[in-house]
C-alpha cells in the first residue's frame, strides 16, 4: 500500500539557446486516498507533469530533473510500473468485447485469481455504474454500443483492476458533457476512498460538482505553478491575494480565466499569483523536505482490497491474449468477415476472367498471368489487415506501459490465432480459382497450389505486422506496405526477366523477394507436368521434345521465363526464414520502443 507520494522541483525544459522551460520546479505532495486535479489553460505544462509524474517520456528532446518518491523512497520505473497504472485520453478498448470480458481478461493478465476475479469484477462492473451493461458490446464501427461516458469508465476500471496504488488519469472527462464526466469522477473518487488509492489526472474545465469531487487541485500557467492546495482552499487564497471571486463565477472558472494569459484582460495576475506561490512554497518544500515522516503521520486505514493476484509466465499470458483474440476474431467483422469477404470477391473476379482456359499455347500466357495475379493480390490485399491490427497494437502498447505482459506474448498469441485464419482465407480462394481457371487437375496440384498461397499470405502479414509495427499509424502503415508490396511485384522476375533487371534491384531486393519464391513455386506446380496443343498447322510457340506431337511441354515454358532447376525445398527454407526475419524484426523492434 502507498501511503505517500510526492514531488519535489520538477523542472522540465527543451534544450537550446536559449532552453524552452516547459515546467518550472513544481512540487506536491498526497496521502492515500486522495484525489489531485491538474489545472490550467491549454499548453500551461499539464500533460507533460503527469508523464513525469507517472514515469512516462515527458516527450521527445524534454529533459526534466527533480525528485518523486513513493513513501519516501526512490521508485525503479519497474516498480513504479508494478504501483501505479495510467489512463490515456483515448479510449483504447477491444470494440467486440463486452465489458465483462474486458475487465475479465484484463484481470486474467494482471494473474489475478479466479476465486478473486469472480469477486472483483461484478464490484467494479457495480463501483462504475456498468453492471447493466455487462453483457454490451464496447462497440465497433459497425455497431455502437456503449457511450463515451460509459466507455471512458470502462477504460478507467480496466486499469482499476490491475490495484494501482497510484492512478494517473490524462483528462478522463475529454469529449464528455458535465453529468457523464461527474459520473466517471465520482466514482473514481469511490474507488480511491475503499482502496486507499492516490489519483492524479489532468482535467479541463469541470464543472463545480466535479471540481468539488477532488481533495486538491494544482493551478498551472506557462509551466510555472500558481497554486497547490486543497481545492476547499482555492477561494480563500485567491481573496487573500486580491482577486476575490465575483459573484457567479465557480472558483476553477474564475481561476482559470484568471491565470490564461492567452485573454487580454488577464492582466498581471499570473505574475502576481506565481509571485505568491513562490514565497509560499518555500515553507511547502521545507515541509517536502522529510517526506517519510510527513507522511506516516497521516492516518491512513488499510486498503479493503488487496487481489490475489501472481506474475504470469509469457507462455501463460499467450494462452489468455489467444483466448482473447480467439473472441474477438469471432465478433469482429472488420478484422475477419470483411476480409474474408474481400479475398472471396478477388477470387470470383479472378475466376471469371480467367474462366476455364483450354490448355492450348494461347493460354501459356494467361496462366502465368494468373499465377502473379493470384499471389501478387493475396499479398497486395494483406493491406487489409492494418486497421484491426493496429487495434490490438495500441491495446498491446497501454497493458505493457502498465505492465501486464510483454512483445513476445502479444506476437507469438497474434501469430497463432492467425494461423487457422489465413489457412482458412487461402483455402476458400483456391477452391474458387483453381478450378474455375482450370489450372492443372490433380491432387496434389491444387494442394500444392494451396501451400504456395498460404505461405504467401504468411509472408505478407508478417510484412505488415512488422510495417505497422514500425510506424504505428495508419496512413504511414498503409502507404509504406503498399510500397513494398509494388516493389515485391516489380522486381520478382515475372514482370522484368531477372537477367535483364538491372543489377541494382537484382543483387538486392530480387534474392528476398518473398514473392518471387513464391511465383516460381506456383510456375512449376503448373507447367513442369502439364502440356499445351500448339496450333492447328503445327506451329509452337516453345520448342521442346514434344515438337513432333504438335504440343509443347511444360517445362520448355519455364526455360523460356529463366527457371531452370526445381529447388521447392530451398525455396520454401528462404520464405520461412523471411517470415521468421520479419517477424524476430518485429519482436526486436517493439521490445526496445
Ligand atoms: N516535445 C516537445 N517539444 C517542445 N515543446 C513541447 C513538447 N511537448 C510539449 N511542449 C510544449 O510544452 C508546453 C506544455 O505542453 P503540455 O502538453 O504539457 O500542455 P497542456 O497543459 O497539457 O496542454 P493541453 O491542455 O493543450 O493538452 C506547450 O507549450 C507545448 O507546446
Amino acid at each position: 500500500m502507498v501511503n505517500c507520494f510526492s514531488w519535489k522541483d520538477i523542472t522540465a525544459t527543451v534544450p537550446g539557446s536559449p532552453p524552452k522551460t516547459i515546467l518550472d520546479s513544481a512540487s506536491g505532495v498526497l496521502k492515500g486516498g486522495q484525489m489531485l486535479a491538474l489545472m490550467g489553460p491549454s499548453g500551461s505544462g499539464k500533460t507533460t507533469l503527469l508523464n513525469i509524474l507517472a514515469g512516462r517520456s515527458a516527450g521527445s528532446k524534454i529533459v526534466h530533473e527533480g525528485t518523486i518518491l513513493v513513501d519516501g523512497f526512490h521508485c525503479s520505473p519497474a516498480d513504479f510500473r508494478n504501483v501505479s497504472s495510467y489512463v490515456e485520453q483515448e479510449d483504447t478498448l477491444i470494440g467486440s468485447l463486452t465489458v465483462q470480458e474486458t475487465l475479465d481478461y484484463t484481470a486474467q493478465l494482471a494473474g489475478i485469481e479466479t476465486t478473486a476475479r469472480k469477486e472483483i469484477v461484478p464490484e467494479l462492473m457495480a463501483a462504475f455504474g456498468l453492471r447493466d451493461q455487462a453483457n454490451v458490446l464496447v462497440g465497433t464501427p459497425f455497431s455502437k454500443s456503449l457511450s463515451g461516458g460509459q466507455k471512458r469508465r470502462l477504460s478507467t476500471a480496466s486499469q482499476i483492476i490491475t490495484s494501482p496504488h497510484i492512478l494517473f488519469m490524462d483528462e478522463p472527462t475529454s469529449g464528455l458533457d458535465s453529468k457523464a464526466s461527474y459520473e466517471v469522477i465520482s466514482h473514481v473518487k469511490s474507488i480511491a476512498i475503499k482502496r486507499n488509492m492516490i489519483v492524479i489526472t489532468s482535467l479541463h474545465q469541470p464543472s463545480t460538482s466535479t471540481f468539488d469531487l477532488f481533495d486538491y487541485v494544482t493551478f498551472m500557467s506557462g509551466g510555472q505553478t500558481v497554486f497547490f492546495g486543497p481545492t476547499t482552499e482555492i477561494d480563500s487564497y485567491l481573496s487573500r491575494a486580491g482577486y476575490p471571486i465575483p459573484h457567479g463565477f465557480s472558483s476553477s472558472e474564475y481561476t482559470l480565466e484568471l491565470i490564461n494569459k492567452d485573454f487580454a484582460d488577464s492582466g498581471t495576475a499570473v505574475d502576481d499569483l506565481t509571485a505568491l506561490w513562490r514565497q509560499k512554497k518555500i515553507q511547502f518544500d521545507q515541509a517536502l523536505g522529510d517526506p517519510p515522516s510527513t507522511c506516516k503521520e497521516l492516518d491512513v486505514g488499510a486498503s479493503s482490497f488487496e487481489p490475489v493476484s501472481k506474475v504470469l509466465s509469457p507462455i501463460r499470458h499467450s494462452f489468455i491474449l489467444m483466448r482473447r483474440l480467439m473472441k474477438k476474431s469471432t465478433r469482429d467483422l472488420l478484422a475477419y468477415h470483411v476480409r474474408l469477404a474481400m479475398y472471396l470477391g478477388l477470387a470470383i473476379l479472378m475466376g471469371t476472367v480467367w474462366l476455364r482456359l483450354g490448355y492450348d499455347q494461347n493460354s501459356i500466357q494467361p496462366f502465368t498471368n494468373a499465377i502473379f495475379f493470384s499471389g501478387a493480390f493475396m499479398s497486395f490485399m494483406a493491406v487489409a489487415y492494418i486497421p484491426s491490427f493496429i487495434e490490438d497494437l495500441r491495446t498491446f502498447k497501454r497493458e505493457r506501459a502498465n505492465g501486464l505482459y510483454g512483445p513476445f506474448a502479444f506476437l507469438i498469441s497474434n501469430f497463432i490465432i492467425a494461423v487457422p485464419f489465413l489457412f482458412f482465407i487461402t483455402l476458400i480462394f483456391s477452391i474458387v480459382t483453381y478450378f474455375m481457371v482450370n489450372f492443372r487437375l490433380s491432387g496434389s496440384g491444387f494442394f500444392t497450389y494451396v501451400l504456395w498461397l498460404f505461405i504467401d499470405l504468411l509472408a505478407a502479414e508478417s510484412l505488415v505486422v512488422l510495417i505497422t509495427s514500425l510506424v504505428q499509424n495508419f496512413v504511414l502503415a498503409l502507404a509504406l506496405t503498399a510500397f513494398a508490396n509494388g516493389m515485391w511485384m516489380s522486381v520478382g522476375g515475372f514482370l522484368v526477366p531477372a537477367d535483364i533487371l538491372n543489377v541494382f534491384w537484382y543483387y538486392t531486393f530480387y534474392w528476398i523477394d518473398y514473392q518471387r519464391y513464391v511465383f516460381q513455386g506456383m510456375m512449376f506446380n503448373q507447367f513442369e507436368n502439364s502440356t499445351y496443343n500448339c496450333d492447328s498447322q503445327c506451329h509452337c510457340m516453345y520448342t521442346s521434345e514434344l515438337q513432333g506431337q504438335c504440343k509443347i511441354a511444360g517445362k520448355a515454358v519455364l526455360e523460356n521465363v529463366g527457371f531452370g532447376n526445381r529447388h521447392v525445398q530451398q525455396w520454401i527454407g528462404i520464405l520461412f526464414a523471411i517470415i521468421i526475419a520479419y517477424r524476430l524484426g518485429t519482436y526486436i523492434w517493439l521490445r526496445y520502443h
